[in-house]
């Protein structure tokens, strides 16, 4: 359903805020059903909105703590950074260029111990692991709660595709994506996520998504103690159309360098599952 953007003043430029749904974690654990009614039109409408996670005193530190991972991972020299570089792999390691870097940890490394995380990582172990594990629990949790509401009474369930006893490549990945001197050389990334479900954790504008009722862009707020949930091209496709993978992409509002770290969490399916309605 179409709804308005607020407007925001940021650096005297007025810009269009995203209107996003609030979903709370605690109701949804309790399986309250005005808030699976929240969530199920949320993830149809926009795909994008909030989880509020202000109650998990443990999860909100450890994002905290990710966050200065990330800084002090990324302060390394690129000779470094490069040693945890994975050739012709899509997802582990990282990846980087002249203005970015992204550093990817995928759950089955940490759960079977088969592969070390990098060595700058290595000294937060304890806060990787408990941030995994939470934010899994946490898709799960929606996961289930929007095959509730997508089949009622039957027993269809995105969660026969997401086994955690089966290999798939869901992971911890972080950046940092600075903003840059001038506005006009940032890139267009548009994308929709191929995965089911994206946390993501920021404290600075950035994210922009494309309404779909209008097709105009709008900017999402980084609430803190809030996940920003985004709907993949995968819970599309089993949704049968459902659910909406929504178009979205980095950006800044105006000029100027200024750090930018995000820590997310990509919830991806089983491997080897067919994009087609369930
Ligand atoms: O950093 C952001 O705001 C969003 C990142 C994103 O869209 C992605 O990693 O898929
Ligand atoms: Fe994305």
């Amino acid at each position: 359903m179409a709804s308005s953007c607020r407007k925001a003043v940021v650096s005297n430029v007025t810009i269009d805020v995203a209107p996003l749904e609030t979903i709370s974690l605690q109701l949804l654990l309790a399986d309250d059903e005005n808030e699976r009614i929240k969530l199920y039109d949320a993830a149809r409408s926009l795909g994008f909105f909030y989880v509020d996670v202000r109650h998990f005193n443990q999860y909100l530190a450890d994002v905290e703590q990710l966050y200065s991972t990330t800084e002090k991972y990324f302060a390394q020299s690129e000779e470094d950074l490069l040693r945890d570089f994975w050739e012709d792999d899509e997802f582990r390691g990282y990846k980087g260029g002249k203005n970015w870097g992204s550093l990817e940890i995928l759950r089955d490394d940490i759960v079977s111990g088969e592969v070390p995380l990098p060595a700058a990582v290595q000294p937060d172990s304890a806060t990787v692991q408990r941030f995994i594990s939470f934010s899994h629990k946490t898709v799960e949790t929606i996961l289930g709660q929007l095959s509730k509401s997508i089949w009622p009474g039957s027993e269809c369930r995105l969660e026969d595709k997401h086994r955690t006893t089966k290999p798939n490549d869901s992971s911890l990945k972080v950046y940092r994506g600075p903003s840059l001197e001038h506005l006009s050389d940032v890139r267009d990334n548009t994308h929709t996520d191929g995965g089911s479900l994206t946390l993501l954790y920021t404290d600075k504008w950035g994210t922009q998504i494309e309404l779909p009722w209008n097709k105009e862009w709008a900017w999402v707020e980084a609430k803190p103690g809030h996940a920003i949930v985004t709907v993949g091209d995968t819970l599309q496709s089993l949704s049968g159309g459902r659910l909406y993978s929504c178009r979205h992409r980095v950006s800044q509002p105006v000029d100027g360098f200024e750090d930018r770290w995000a820590v997310t969490y990509f919830f991806r399916p089983e491997n080897g599952t067919p994009l087609v309605s369930l």
